[in-house]
C-alpha cells in the first residue's frame, strides 16, 4: 500500500523549514486508516507486549486502535497538568518547540512489556522521553511503532537500545 499518497505535506508548518506530515488525510480514510493500524500490529506482532503506550495527542490515535487490535490495555503519556491523578513528569525538546510529558505513578506495573506507540518519529524527544517515563515506572520497553518516521532527522540515534518499526518513511 502506498500510503503517502494519503498524507498531506504542508511546507513551512507550524515554522519555516518544517515540512508537516498532515495524518488526517489519511485517517479520515477508514479503510486506509484500519489497514495502516492492521499493518502495524503485524510488524509488532513478534514482540511480547503488556501495554500500548503513546503521547498525546496524536500517539492516541494510533496507539489506542493498536491496543484494541492487539487486546492489551492503552496508557496515555499526556502533556504536564492535565492528569488527574499522581505523576511523574519529564521535559523534552522536538522538532519545533519544547514541552513536558507526564504518565500516572501507577499506569505501569514494574516489570510490564510496553510498547509506545505515536504517529510520527521525528528528532525522537517524545519518544526518548516516553520511553524514559516508562522506564521510571518500572516498565520494559518492548519497542516503539510509529506510523511515520522521519529519517534524515535520525530520531533512532535518541533510542539505541530501543526495538524501533515504522510503516512509511520520508
Ligand atoms: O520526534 P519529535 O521531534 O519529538 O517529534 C514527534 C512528535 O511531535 C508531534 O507531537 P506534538 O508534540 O506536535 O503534539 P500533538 O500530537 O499534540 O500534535 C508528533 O505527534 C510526535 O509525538
Ligand atoms: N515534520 C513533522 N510533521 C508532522 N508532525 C511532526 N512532529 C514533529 N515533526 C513533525
Amino acid at each position: 500500500m502506498d500510503y503517502k499518497q494519503y498524507i498531506r505535506v504542508i511546507p513551512d508548518f507550524p515554522q519555516p523549514g518544517i515540512s508537516f506530515k498532515d495524518i488526517t488525510t489519511l485517517m479520515n480514510q477508514g479503510e486506509i486508516y484500519r489497514k495502516a493500524i492492521d499493518e502495524l500490529r503485524a510488524m509488532v506482532s513478534d514482540l511480547k507486549i503488556d501495554l500500548i503506550a503513546g503521547p498525546e495527542a496524536r500517539g492516541f490515535v494510533i496507539g489506542a486502535p493498536l491496543a484494541y487490535a492487539l487486546g492489551v490495555g492503552f496508557v496515555p503519556i499526556r502533556k504536564s497538568g492535565k492528569l488527574p491523578g499522581e505523576t511523574i513528569e519529564t521535559g523534552y525538546d522536538l522538532e519545533y518547540g519544547a514541552d513536558k510529558l507526564a504518565m500516572h505513578k501507577d499506569a505501569i506495573k514494574p516489570g510490564q512489556n510496553v510498547l509506545i506507540a505515536d504517529d510520527l518519529l521525528a528528532t525522537g524527544g517524545t519518544i526518548a522521553t516516553s520511553v524514559s517515563l516508562v522506564r521510571q515506572l518500572g516498565g520494559n520497553v518492548a519497542g516503539a511503532a510509529f506510523l511515520i518516521e522521519l529519517a534524515e532527522l535520525n530520531g533512532r540515534a535518541k533510542l539505541p537500545d530501543v526495538n524501533v518499526s515504522s510503516l512509511i518513511t520520508y
